[in-house]
């Protein structure tokens, strides 16, 4: 049987308010709509063939997490079933006893013993359900968090390469679906454990009974169990093929409340704009949702009215058979009690087989996530960096971002040194923050090499390249913490409680160096206000003040390399200049501040200053030398401060074409 016919139906209509929003189905380049290919592929036999797989991995995470939790579902499902075997067979003697010749009376004294282990059965079967409800209950949760953790641990361990890999972070999207799906699966595994082994101890039951009484209940139960499924695979699929226009109308809903875009929702009248749009696409999809239901209650009747004959049928030869003397009656009373049981569990069977392949889909994409990001974690171990830093040197290198033909650097070789300012300048794109990701071990170029003090970035170990390096980059992360742990984060292994002193005074004096003191003086609760307007209590930063905090944290972590991009982008001139000031003080005998902006009064005082060209370096020297050379360097410094009108102008503000020739090595002479 065909699991899933694609009904042309279930296309989404696309709406007037999806087309002028989006220029049509607005369609969200996530992983997990490759289910929709399996789930059409998807026939019954091929779906329970694939079960074990696609289950197992579930399941060894469930035996790694709580051993004991899952041998006892296992247990107390099989338990389960044996009880309920053995009360189909009390339920038969009892009947057989109850149907015999003589008075009431005897009857009923002789059918006590019957009946009194029926009642213990019962009894066990209920402590067994309870013992499996428990143990399932502390399992599903260790499950998810077990999965959850590994997706998180293999999500932070990968290169930053391929977090900017759209394929990847397709993968990364849908799995991270997998760890609640995990859970549900523990659920399903155990329904549809206890499913199947109460239908294989009511078939034993039914066949020591009477060999045709198992034909007869698979005719009952057939019907209803393609109905659960149709409906179950109906269900799926709409949901596949509908999220994406569920997800719009949603993301319209977030842009209405969205603290962001409050002001033109309320200035520009885009709220009434959007409330329009969002009432047609919700209307549109409420009539998906009436179509399902409407199929659901057809596919239900037909079900119900299969399997309603085949019940007929198969009662009618029961009673032919008890006529003909070929069936007993207590049999024929057992039967009918097993078939009517074992018809439903049939049917529960059917559709928890099939939410288990659903979930399991989801668990899947997880596993596959957890090998990629194997494959493309950043190698551990390595050689050793010695502990003071002489210098970090480019040689030669060139990279490219794995979805851009044109190279973002391109032959850069040049050298940073301990106790240096350098400072690193050129127009948007050139290639700025790219070096920077080099330098720090972020990314490995495609040809030529970075070495810290000799040793290859490719070779080193990269833990200790990172533990050389703070970053404060233009986005940097404005983390839901209080003001301490804003800047303490910059270096979390100095949360040692046994320092606890020490590293609130090393706060206090990176707040002090950066100028965040006077911001934390203002703060409800000073160092421990909660810097996020989103939750309650909290406290927001301006731009300007939140970069004080980056300054901060940089200090904080005081590591040998310092790498600042656009450190003053929002700050106030007075701010800027201390900023500057700061960030020169930053350098030292063993540390060495490299230093991306476009504010060229703060370049002037750096030890040298690299200028970049479409990838390409152009220049270098100091801000004299480089003023002298009349190049790209005093090009852009002219124009800036031509606007100002306090500083001559050298000559015109237009960037020259041809800068100082580089030489053939990328460095320039
Ligand atoms: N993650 C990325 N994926 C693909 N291309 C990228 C990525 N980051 C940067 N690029 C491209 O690489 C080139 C260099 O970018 P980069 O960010 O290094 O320039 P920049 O000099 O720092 O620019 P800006 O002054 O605007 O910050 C640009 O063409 C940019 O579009």
């Amino acid at each position: 049987m065909r699991l899933l016919k694609r009904p042309e139906a279930t296309e989404p209509a696309v709406s007037a308010s999806e087309r002028r929003l989006f220029g049509g189905p607005l369609r969200y380049d996530a992983g997990w709509s490759n289910h929709e290919y399996a789930q059409l592929e998807g026939r019954l036999l091929t779906t329970l063939r694939s079960m074990p797989r696609m289950v197992g991995g579930t399941l060894r995470l469930a035996w790694a997490t709580d051993r004991p939790a899952l041998l006892t579902v296992a247990a107390a499902e099989a338990g389960q079933g044996v009880t309920s075997a053995v009360g189909l067979l009390v339920i038969s003697d009892v009947l057989r006893t109850l149907l015999r010749e003589g008075s009431a009376a005897d009857r009923l004294h002789a059918a006590l013993p019957a009946l009194a282990a029926g009642a213990l059965v019962a009894v066990l079967g209920a402590v067994l359900a309870s013992r499996s409800t428990a143990a399932a209950g502390r399992l599903e949760p260790k499950v998810e968090r077990a999965a959850y953790e590994q997706y998180l641990s293999a999500a932070v361990e990968v290169e930053l390469e391929a977090i900017e890999d759209g394929e990847f972070r397709r993968l990364l999207d849908s799995a991270q679906w997998g760890p609640p799906s995990a859970r549900r699966t523990v659920g399903a595994c155990v329904a549809t454990l206890g499913g199947v082994i109460s239908l294989i101890a009511t078939a034993g039951v039914l066949t020591v009974l009477h060999p045709l009484l198992l034909p007869m209940l698979l005719l009952i139960a057939a019907p209803r169990g393609w109905g659960a499924m149709r409906v179950a695979q109906r269900r799926y699929l709409s949901m596949i093929t509908w999220v994406e226009h569920v997800r719009a109308a949603r993301l319209i809903g977030q842009l209405l409340i969205s603290r962001t875009s409050a002001p033109e929702v309320r200035v520009h009248g885009v709220g009434r704009y959007l409330l329009g749009h969002y009432r047609n696409m919700a209307e549109v999809a409420e009539s998906e949702a009436t179509r399902l239901a409407k199929d659901k209650a057809a596919t239900e009747l037909l079900a119900a009215t299969l399997s309603g004959l085949a019940a007929l049928v198969t009662y009618g030869a029961m009673g032919a058979l008890i006529v003909s003397g070929r069936m007993d009656l207590a049999v024929a009373g057992t039967a009918v009690i097993a078939v009517r049981t074992g018809s439903a569990s049939l049917g529960a069977l059917v559709a928890t087989t099939n939410t288990l392949h659903e979930e399991s889909l989801y668990v899947r994409d997880l596993e596959r996530f957890v090998a990629e990001a194997a494959r493309r974690a950043i190698p551990s171990g390595g050689a050793p960096l010695p502990e003071r830093l002489a210098a970090v040197r480019l040689r030669n290198v060139d990279f490219s971002y794995p979805d851009r033909d044109e190279p973002a650097l391109s032959g850069v070789s040049l050298t940073i040194e301990a106790g240096q300012v350098v400072a690193l300048v050129g127009e948007n794109g050139s290639g700025k923050s790219t070096l920077v990701k080099l330098l720090a071990g972020l990314h490995l170029p495609d040809s030529g090499s970075v070495t810290w003090d000799g040793v290859d970035v490719r070779d080193a170990d990269r833990e200790q390249v990172f533990d050389r390096v703070a970053l404060l980059t233009q986005d940097f992360e404005r983390w839901p913490v209080t003001a301490r742990t804003n800047i303490a984060i910059g270096r979390p292994g100095k949360e040692d409680p046994e320092r606890a002193v020490d590293q609130a005074s090393e706060v206090v004096a990176a707040a002090r160096y950066a100028g965040a003191d006077r911001i934390v003086e203002k703060l409800p609760h000073g160092y421990e206000t909660l810097l996020a307007r989103v939750f309650r209590g909290a406290s927001e930063l301006s731009g300007g003040q939140w970069q004080k905090f980056g300054l901060a944290r940089t200090r904080f972590r005081d590591a040998r390399v310092l790498v600042v991009d656009e450190p003053t982008s929002a700050l106030d001139p007075e701010a800027e200049i201390a900023a500057f000031d700061s960030i020169r003080g930053l350098a030292g005998p063993e540390r060495a501040v490299v230093l991306v902006t476009h504010r060229m009064s703060g370049v002037r005082f750096a030890d040298v200053i690299y200028v970049l060209h479409e990838g390409r370096l152009v220049e270098r020297g100091g801000h004299d030398e480089l003023m002298a050379l009349g190049g790209r360097y005093a090009s852009m410094y002219a124009m800036q401060a031509a606007q100002f009108g306090d500083e001559p102008r050298r000559r015109s503000p237009s960037l020259p074409r041809q800068s100082a020739a580089p030489r053939n090595d990328g460095s320039v002479t």
